[in-house]
């Protein structure tokens, strides 16, 4: 069971993009812009969805790290907090995801 949370990882992440630092791949990725950064998020979730098909759940841990990384730096990029994320996923929470998908289509 590990202590590290997602709140870690954002700060890392803040810290790390503006450390000018050039071993830094946060550094380099943030200094490349949002359209590099969103095309990587993109790969990790498809290299995320290849792990779990295949069943593979050491690649699917190790992609799902760089899912939630590359995620956080998107969202660094955005100018949206993490805070704003969990706030949505707590107003969501009294709500089933059937119920909520009904509520906007009708279906
Ligand atoms: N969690 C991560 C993390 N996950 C993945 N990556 C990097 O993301 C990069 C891209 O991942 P890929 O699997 O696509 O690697 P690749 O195939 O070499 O990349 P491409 O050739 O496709 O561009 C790799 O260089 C990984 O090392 C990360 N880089 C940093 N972090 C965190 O950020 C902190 C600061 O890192 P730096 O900014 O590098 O100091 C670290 O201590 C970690 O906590």
């Amino acid at each position: 069971m590990s202590d590290f949370t997602l709140d870690d990882l954002e700060r890392i992440v803040a810290e790390r993009a503006r450390s000018g630092d050039t071993n830094s791949w946060t550094a380099k990725l943030f200094a490349s812009g949002m359209d590099r950064a969103a095309k990587k998020l993109g790969e990790e979730a498809v290299e995320t969805v290849i792990a779990a098909v295949r069943k593979d759940e050491t690649e699917l841990v190790s992609e799902s790290a760089d899912l939630l990384y590359h995620w956080m730096v998107v969202l660094a990029l955005a100018d949206v907090p993490l805070s704003r994320v969990m706030e949505e996923l707590e107003r969501r929470t009294g709500q089933s995801g059937i119920a909520e998908k009904a509520s906007r289509t009708g279906r």
